[in-house]
């Protein structure tokens, strides 16, 4: 997709974006981090955008405030808005938004107003029983890290969440890990899908430096007609100058 799909952001790089999705807890966070250092990507975190606007004393503040208190999903025009900002604020063309989309609504409303197809959805995939250990040892303030909470949010993951990557997952664009490892051994299979994956440069920074002599290579073939045909006309001046010169001396 170009710069329209971005609402008219002049730019004709073509935008990648990879969505995360897994449980709550399954290290979507702690992946996308990673993935960022080693693959140059720009991170969004929808959870992380939500509590951003709660912070900015935005009028939804406290709607989303109470929303996610009670592990509940933020209306999908909400989140699409604020995704969509921080895409048209960034540099970067490659994207990972992670706990996006959550439901078929969010899905939806993307396509609708950001209008970018996925590059493809990586999913974590982890037993319940390891993420309600890991959210309730996180100890990261987080309000909704509470066992209630945590029930809540596991079951509109299961209701809300899968059918979405069941959605992708028809079309052949999703690509599962086992989350239930040491983080750098999730990371290992998590690298080897990012490094084979075929969209020519969401790969591994050096590759696209690596392409830079290439590219200058075909540029000098390029040019390389034009610069003869130059020199020629440069050498048949000089000869008709040098030889009208030494008409006027004889
Ligand atoms: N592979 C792992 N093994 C054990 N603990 C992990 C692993 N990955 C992440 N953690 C820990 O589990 C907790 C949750 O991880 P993280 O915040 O990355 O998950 P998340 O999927 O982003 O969560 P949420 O959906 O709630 O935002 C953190 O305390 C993190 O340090
Ligand atoms: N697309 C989204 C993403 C998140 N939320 C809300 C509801 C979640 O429980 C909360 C925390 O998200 P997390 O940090 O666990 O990814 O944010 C939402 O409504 N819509």
């Amino acid at each position: 997709m170009d710069s329209k799909a971005m609402n008219g952001k002049p730019s004709n790089k073509k935008i990648k974006v990879v969505f995360v999705l897994g449980g709550p807890g399954s290290g979507k966070g702690t992946q996308c981090a990673k993935i960022v250092e080693h693959f140059g990507f720009t991170h969004f975190s929808a959870g992380d955008l939500l509590r951003a606007e709660t912070k900015s004393g935005s009028e939804y503040g406290t709607m989303i405030q109470n929303l996610m208190k009670e592990g509940k999903l933020v209306d999908s025009s909400i989140i699409v808005r604020l995704i969509q900002k921080a895409m048209l604020e960034s540099e970067n063309d490659k994207f990972l938004i992670d706990g996006f989309p959550r439901n078929e609504e969010n899905r939806i409303a993307f396509e609708k107003i950001v209008n970018i197809e996925p590059e493809f959805l990586l999913f974590l995939d982890c037993p319940e029983s390891e993420l309600e250990k890991r959210l309730l040892s996180r100890n990261q303030g987080r309000e909704d890290d509470n066992i209630e909470t945590i029930k809540k949010r596991f079951k509109v993951f299961m209701e809300s969440t899968l059918p979405v990557v069941s959605y992708y997952e028809q079309r052949g664009k999703v690509r599962k890990v086992n989350a239930a490892k040491l983080p750098e051994e999730v990371f290992e299979d998590i690298k080897a899908i990012f490094s084979s994956f075929q969209g020519n440069d969401i790969g591994y920074r050096q590759i696209a430096i690596e392409a830079k002599p290439e590219r200058s290579a075909s540029l000098i073939k390029c040019w390389l007609p034009f610069l003869c045909i130059i020199s020629i006309l440069l050498f048949l001046i000089l000869f008709l100058l040098m030889s009208r010169t030494c008409t006027v001396f004889l």
